[in-house]
């Protein structure tokens, strides 16, 4: 699995290993959290993340799954993100941020926890894409997705501090799968530089 904060560059990594034979990439499906039956909860989310922040963390949740339970069609299988990353991250954020109430929260983490205790969800190896929020601020921008041009410097360094207190400092959450932490902050160059440096850990992490 490849996390990171949001505009850290999982989709470019991903991008890059997904032109070698016999794997098989899933990037995050954001498409649908743009649009699920002409509605957009992502959208809805960022402008009143209170209202609709369960919402869009259930749909998350849902779709994550689904890709998790996808039959393997190749040896090695990278996935953008995951269900830990969805609650342990975003869910935690909205929550300890007040501004997911306790019951939205409560009713999630049941559902959460269900998924977890009754689905069987294998994980090899967690790729962490480790920037500074400031790298990905300026990616953000210059992405510029319309739903995240609301998105403030103080809300990556949230999400920032939740992936380093749990894949770093292990202070939060069982995180469930090695880590291989790679610094991100790079022009692109370098970074395809250590994609190749950490290729072959990346590739046999299920053997
Ligand atoms: N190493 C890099 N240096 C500069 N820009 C980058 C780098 N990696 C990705 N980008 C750009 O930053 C933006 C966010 O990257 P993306 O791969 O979509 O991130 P994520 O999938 O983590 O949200 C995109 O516009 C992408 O082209
Ligand atoms: N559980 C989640 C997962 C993602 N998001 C948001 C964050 C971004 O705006 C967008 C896609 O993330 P990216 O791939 O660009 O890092 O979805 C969320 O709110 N909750």
């Amino acid at each position: 699995m490849t996390k990171g904060n949001i505009a850290s560059g999982k989709t470019t990594c991903l991008e890059y290993f997904s032109k070698t034979s016999d794997i098989e990439v899933l990037t995050e499906p954001v498409s649908k959290w743009r649009n699920v039956q002409g509605c957009n909860p992502l959208g809805l989310m960022y402008q009143d993340p209170s209202r609709w922040g369960l919402t869009l963390q259930t749909y998350v949740q849902l779709t994550m799954l689904d890709r998790h339970v996808l039959p393997m069609s190749t040896p090695v299988r990278m996935m953008e993100r995951s269900i830990y990353s969805a609650k342990y991250i975003f869910a935690e954020n909205l929550y300890k941020s007040g501004k997911m109430p306790e019951v939205d929260f409560a009713v999630l983490s049941e559902w959460f926890e269900w998924i977890i205790k009754n689905i069987a969800i294998p994980v090899d190896l967690i790729v962490y894409l480790q920037t500074s929020p400031q790298t990905c601020y300026e990616r953000l921008k210059q992405r510029c997705r319309e739903e995240e041009k609301v998105i403030p410097l103080e809300y990556l360094e949230s999400i920032h501090n939740l992936y380093e207190d749990w894949l770093i400092h292990h202070k939060s959450f069982e995180v469930p799968a090695p880590v291989l932490v790679i610094p991100a902050d790079h022009d692109l160059k370098k970074m395809l530089h250590q994609y190749e440096e950490n290729r072959e850990k990346i590739l046999m992490a299920h053997c």
